[in-house]
């Protein structure tokens, strides 16, 4: 299947070519006819390749289909359809249509094949007035202004008030809205429970056809095949080929496949850490880089740190092998000098990442960082061996890095076509992991991605979990009127998962227009915010019981990553054993039915609680939520959960019909601090009173210049001057396009 694709889209395109430049040659005409037949070239290569993925595409789904039905037959084997196709004699009777079913799916790609064949010979002009898959149904309609949308509302509101206690009473009903997700992984079952929502069959099949109509599917195609997905900055947005395996196939960005360099990347990353790991490279003084601080913010830090402290948690801390992993992404000074506490920089490999290079914090941290080195270094070797040593960059502008002075054997790449925030499967996250860990837990961590990244695109929208979850996100938005929600991780180990996620959902959705530029009249993202359990409970609980209402995910895992890290751990209370890890659980169980199911006051008085006090100790209740259970928390897990959520991003963005992939929102804030800093400066050296576009801050600059002249003067990291060099003020100003006194500002 997956070869057929290149092949027959090559062949098709080779025709295409041949077919233009003859046409050419016969007009006679090297520019006008020359540019026609260009963009006449360019949209029949784009239908031919796109009819061709998705005849495959319809293929592949067959294919998923049968895995999932085989899986249901409950055989343990992990799911491998050529075997199963290969071995039918060997196969038990109820297997054997499954058997020729998948014959039909082997014959349906080769049908698929013949239909490029054919498209070939016609030069892809035969269906171009064919609706690309990625359209949508009006051109410019708000999501709120479609059929779908007013459907919802009317359905919503004939569920005012019903109460999920009387849903939930359905057993029917909970048991459709139990979405098992089963790979051929020992550990890659998710347990998906939606129960919890205020819904019923109709909501989905109204939510599923709002999807449809926005285009949901065309767009999750689209966006597996590198089309053009971020309009604004005129992009596509391709994370899902960062994890993608050599045998997946192409992968096209303006006709070349992307895939070779994606994959020479993956494997130049790994020899790098396999040689850090074993010492064939070392610090400029001969000493093992046992330390990685990885410099970086937003998606170029949140990801990473994500990850490392899920994997560290689990039994793969044994593989750490005394490496310590930092990151620094504030500006505040406290933040750089916590990063390189007790570090020895000998041992020290500081790794930069940043997707433009020229983000503030990270290379003025960078300097920092670069200064410290250098100064403790001092004597033992040259400022030029120092940095090809001990530091490296992730970037996709490396020749913005090796400006800043990294050098170019030690920068790894990712692409303009990866978003900050989706970058955690590029080199932004491999480096510091397979640093830690060795490059094969990473390359884990990928297979558990791919595995919801196959998901997501073969499954029907009903059983999908991303597609569900990015649609219930919508459904408790928009028709439930709940602005929040909340991610709880029962699992100490993903203590920074809903900070990731913060990320990926409020950057993204965090949108106002439409990918058309009008005016959205609802909303596209919540507020996203979480902690793990039980710590939350004990902390801002009280609101979700009885304040406000905020849907939440819950997560948990049947195994504890501590049993397997530690000694297992269990307490004798009132004569019974009771194991961390089930108290947990219990909690985690508990919580979202005490949300759900609440307590009435009859509830309260039948148990004896005073009148006066059953008002206040009345829960409502009707609080929805999602649990989702898996088995344990490995590398795989990570991945899993990390593209679950990455998913249910775009599907709410795309639903909503909103551009996911820019980030216009945070760029105002950077120029209006560009402005403070001027006026800093020119306050400071002519002793006038700083001028403000607002007046009140102006007398807040006024006051916090006249507070800090009472300061003394920034102090030294580490046992180093804070001055930075002036090659480093040359390398700041340029990135940051600054004039020499704006720098001077930080060296003072
Ligand atoms: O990787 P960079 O280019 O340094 O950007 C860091 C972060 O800054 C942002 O652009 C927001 O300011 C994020 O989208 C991004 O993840």
């Amino acid at each position: 299947l997956r070869a057929a694709r290149p092949t027959a889209g090559a062949r098709a395109s080779r025709a295409l070519r041949a077919r233009v430049a003859l046409a050419g040659a016969e007009g006679g005409d090297e520019s006008g006819a020359g540019d026609a037949a260009l963009r006449l070239l360019r949209r029949s290569e784009a239908f031919v390749l796109n009819s061709v993925a998705r005849s495959l595409r319809a293929a592949e789904e067959s294919l998923a289909e049968l895995g999932r039905r085989h899986a249901a037959l409950g055989d343990a084997r992990p799911w491998d359809g050529s075997e199963l196709l290969l071995d039918e004699a060997a196969l038990p009777t109820g297997e054997r249509s499954l058997a020729s079913t998948l014959a039909a799916a082997s014959a349906a790609a080769a049908a698929a094949a013949a239909a490029a064949d054919a498209a070939d010979v016609a030069g892809g002009g035969g269906r171009a007035a064919e609706r690309p898959p990625s359209a949508q149904p009006e051109r410019g309609a708000l999501a709120s202004q479609l059929p779908e949308w007013a459907a919802l509302e009317a359905h919503a509101a004939s569920l005012r008030d019903v109460h999920l206690r009387e849903l939930l009473a359905d057993t029917e009903r909970s048991a459709a809205l139990f979405v098992p997700h089963r790979t051929g992984e020992r550990d890659g079952e998710i347990a998906a429970d939606f129960s919890r929502h205020k819904l019923t069959k109709r909501t989905l099949e109204l939510l599923v056809r709002l999807a449809e109509a926005m285009g949901l599917r065309g767009k999750l195609r689209g966006l597996f095949r590198g089309e053009l997905m971020n309009g604004t900055e005129r992009r596509p947005v391709l994370h899902t080929a960062l994890r993608a395996a050599p045998s997946d196939g192409a992968v096209f960005v303006d006709g070349t496949d992307v895939m070779p360099e994606v994959l020479a990347s993956r494997q130049r990353v790994a020899d790098f850490a396999r040689d850090v790991r074993s010492c064939r490279r070392v610090g400029c003084t001969g000493r093992p880089l046992r330390n990685v601080v990885v410099v970086g913010i937003g998606g170029s830090s949140l990801g990473p740190a994500f990850l490392y402290e899920a994997l560290r948690a689990t039994h793969l801390y044994e593989q750490l092998d005394g490496v310590q992993l930092r990151f620094l992404a504030n500006i505040d000074e406290l933040d750089a000098a916590r990063a390189i506490a007790q570090l020895d920089a000998a041992e020290t490999l500081v790794v930069i990442t940043s997707k433009t290079f020229r983000t503030r914090e990270t290379l003025i941290n960078g300097c920092t960082l670069r200064t410290w080195l250098r100064t403790q270094l001092r004597g033992q070797a040259s400022d030029e061996q120092i940095d090809s040593s001990h530091i490296a960059a992730c970037t996709a502008d490396a020749a913005a890095a090796e400006r800043w002075g990294v050098s170019r054997a030690l920068t790894f790449a990712f692409w303009e076509w990866v978003g900050g925030r989706f970058s955690v499967t590029s080199s932004v996250g491999q480096l510091p992991i397979a640093l830690a860990f060795g490059p094969e837990v990473f390359d884990e961590f990928l297979q558990g991605a791919r595995d919801i990244d196959r998901h997501c695109l073969t499954a029907p929208f009903e059983r999908n979990l991303p597609v569900l979850m990015g649609l219930l996100g919508l459904w408790n938005l928009n028709f439930q009127n709940h602005t929040a929600r909340a991610i709880f991780p029962y699992c100490e180990a993903l203590w920074r998962l809903p900070a990731h996620v913060q990320q990926v959902e409020m950057e993204s959705n965090g949108k106002r227009v439409s990918t058309h530029g009008r005016l959205l009249d609802f909303h596209a993202a919540e507020v996203t915010f979480g902690e793990p359990g039980t710590t939350g409970q004990h902390s801002f609980f009280q609101l979700l019981h009885m304040g406000q209402t905020v849907p939440a995910d819950f997560i948990g895992f049947a195994q504890s990553p501590g049993e397997l890290a530690f000694e297992h751990t269990a307490v004798a209370l009132d004569g019974c054993a009771v194991s961390h890890h089930d108290e947990l659980m219990a909690n985690f169980f508990a919580q979202p039915d005490a949300l759900a199911r609440g307590c009435t006051a009859a509830e309260l008085r039948a148990l004896g609680v005073s009148d006066e006090l059953v008002p206040h100790r009345t829960f409502p209740g009707d609080r929805p939520s999602t649990v989702l259970l898996m088995p344990r928390l490995t590398a795989f897990a990570v991945g899993q959960l990390l593209a679950l959520y990455e998913h249910r991003t775009a599907v709410q963005g795309f639903v909503c019909g909103v551009n996911s992939f820019d980030q216009w929102g945070v760029e105002l804030g950077k120029e209006l601090a560009q402005e403070v800093r001027a006026q800093m400066r020119a306050a400071r050296s002519s002793g006038e009173p700083p001028r403000c576009a607002l007046p009140s801050t102006a007398r807040l600059l006024a006051r916090y210049l006249e507070l800090a002249a009472q300061t003394p003067p920034p102090t030294a990291l580490a046992g180093g001057g804070a001055r930075l060099p002036s090659a480093d003020s040359a390398a700041v100003r340029e990135c940051v396009g600054e004039t020499e006194d704006e720098v001077c500002v930080l060296e003072t």
